[in-house]
């Protein structure tokens, strides 16, 4: 294993290109996530950002290129053993994935029971719980079936199942996808605790500019293609490629501008009264 360093990235990607026939999806992808940040991952529909995701986490095998993850790869994953790495990342995928005929303490119980199948019932039960809660929900969510959850819950027991190895590195495809912005904004607060308080790395895909504005530390944006920027908000303003220009600054570009002023406006009267 190579040795790595504090201020390594947490994931390189390098010449990218991912096809599924003859529809090339990625054609020279390259991308850098730095240790402890929220990376915001965009771009249009279609523009593969669940295939980049699934990419880096070894899931889809690319046509050429390179992924690094903690410094090691995970392209090729027929040759190599991703079991170490796996334990140190969480995923949530798109709607939540939840095994249906399993409650939700089962759910979260499902990757410590491959890692560490000895573990005693008691013990599982009892981090089950606590990662229940650590998300938010309620305790008595433990015992219940996904059916019986609303969307924004089934969103929690999702991330609680994909924090039950105490992961450093959080992939989240789409979190408030499907949630009321009350919802969605609660689910941002949650992600930005979350980071701040287990010292994750945050690899979240999403087409939510409130999401963006709220609790990202640089935007990765996808299109051609490609990433064709990678910075702050402000940074990429500052570019004229047109899609950029009309995400950000489109109708609902500029409600999320002046909802964060808004916030940061109520934040100040706040502090000075
Ligand atoms: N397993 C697969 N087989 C064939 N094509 C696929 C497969 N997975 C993804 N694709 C194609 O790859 C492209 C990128 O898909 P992907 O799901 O990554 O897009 P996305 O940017 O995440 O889109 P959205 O924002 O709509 O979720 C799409 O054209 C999709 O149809």
């Amino acid at each position: 294993m190579r040795k790595t360093n504090a201020d390594d990235p947490v994931i390189v990607v390098r010449g990218l290109r991912s096809a599924f026939g003859e529809q090339v999806v990625h054609d020279g992808i390259d991308l850098s996530v730095r240790r402890g940040e929220i990376l915001g991952v965009v771009g249009g529909s279609g523009t593969g950002k669940s295939v980049l995701m699934r990419s880096i986490i070894g899931l889809q095998v690319p046509v050429a290129g390179e992924v690094e993850v903690f410094g090691e790869s995970t392209v090729n994953r027929e040759e190599i053993d991703l079991t170490g790495l796996t334990k140190r990342w969480g995923v949530l995928f798109q709607g939540g994935a939840l095994f249906s005929t399993l409650t939700v303490a089962e759910n979260v119980q499902v990757p410590i029971r491959e890692f560490y199948p000895d573990l005693e019932g008691a013990l599982l039960d009892e981090i089950a719980a606590y990662k229940v809660v650590m998300t938010g929900l309620p305790a008595d969510a433990g015992p219940k079936f996904p059916a019986e959850l609303s969307g924004g819950m089934k969103k929690r027991a999702g991330l609680a199942r994909a924090l039950a190895l105490d992961p450093e590195l959080l992939f989240l495809d789409e979190p408030t996808a499907g949630l009321d912005p009350i919802g969605a904004a609660a689910f941002d607060e949650l992600t930005a605790s979350l980071q701040k308080t287990l010292g994750l790395t945050v690899f979240l895909i999403t087409h939510d500019l409130d999401t963006l504005y709220a609790i990202c530390d640089r935007v990765a944006v996808l299109a051609d293609k490609k990433v064709i920027a990678v910075g702050t908000i402000d940074e990429l303003l500052a570019l004229d490629h047109p899609w950029i220009q009309e995400y950000f600054k489109g109708p609902r570009g500029r409600a999320a501008i002046a909802t964060v002023h808004t916030n940061e406006e109520r934040a100040q009267a706040k502090g000075s009264s």
